[in-house]
């Protein structure tokens, strides 16, 4: 199975107005399953675009768009997928836990195993204390993990990502980021991920994508084995290898 297939994707907002924009243009794109794969590239390149088409939140002007082999309004409808964008998305009328359970209630998944699970994916995002709270009484960045703890916790087999942790101060940031790959090595989940951060990008990712402004057009693909995904691989010569790497494929 292939987690995502974008062929040939070209995607025209306003089409056949004075404001007509061009946001992608021929895009190819595959993610093997089990695949990190990050999108990187200049402000409007058309990243959250190419994510919300993969997500079937937009259809492309032309060009075909599958998640696992089936098309994306199929996988969409199957919940193939989660989603975590910079927004986080929450309903201010829920707690926090309540929000984490609602993938699990969609799925029909009973009172106590929805409570059990939401518990354990706030523990993993550090919000345990929160979960009685509302959205509204919690800052930017936790909003941001509870979207993320969300997002995680039906195990979806591919999770799609919009800069989820922009938000986030650098210990969080590096700590979730850790956490993300723990769980995607162990569920197998495929990612495409959306970052502006190089550093980021190379860490997580098993495949960084770099795009070019708009039109956006994939310009490199660039393949990243770090030694191991800790403190040691942060420090070995092939990460920082790569972030000069995609640098230079950013300057173009
Ligand atoms: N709904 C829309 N209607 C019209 N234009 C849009 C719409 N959504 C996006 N665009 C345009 O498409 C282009 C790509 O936007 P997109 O948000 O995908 O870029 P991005 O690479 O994610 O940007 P950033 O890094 O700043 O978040 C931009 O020029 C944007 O103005």
């Amino acid at each position: 199975m292939t987690a995502v297939v974008v062929d040939n994707v070209t995607k025209v907002f306003n089409q056949g107005r004075s404001d007509e924009v061009t946001a992608l243009a021929e895009v190819d794109l595959t993610v093997d399953d089990g695949e990190f794969v990050s999108l990187i590239g200049p402000s409007g390149c058309g990243k959250s675009t190419l994510l919300r088409l993969i997500a079937d939140l937009i259809e492309p002007s032309t060009g075909t768009v599958t998640v696992a082999d089936r098309p994306a309004a199929q996988a969409r409808r199957e919940q193939e997928y989660g989603i975590a964008f910079q927004q986080s998305g929450l309903f201010e009328w829920r707690t926090v836990r309540r929000n984490v359970e609602l993938p699990l209630e969609l799925r029909g998944i009973g009172r106590a195993e929805r409570k059990a699970k939401a518990e354990q994916m706030l523990e993993l995002v550090g919000l345990a204390d929160f979960a009685g709270h509302y959205p509204g009484q919690l800052s930017g960045g936790m909003q941001q993990r509870v979207a993320i703890a969300r997002a995680l916790a039906v195990q979806p087999p591919l999770l799609l990502m919009d800069e989820p942790f922009g938000a986030l101060d650098e210990m969080t940031r590096e700590r979730l980021q850790s956490e993300l790959l723990a769980i995607c090595a162990k569920t197998r989940t495929s990612t495409v991920f959306v970052t502006h951060s190089i550093s980021e990008a190379v860490f997580l990712s098993d495949r960084v994508v770099v795009m070019s402004a708009r039109p956006g057009r994939i310009t490199a693909s660039i393949e990243v084995r770090l030694p191991s995904r800790d403190e040691a691989g942060r420090q070995s010569p092939v990460y920082f290898d790569k972030i000069t790497e995609v640098r230079k494929a950013l300057r173009g």
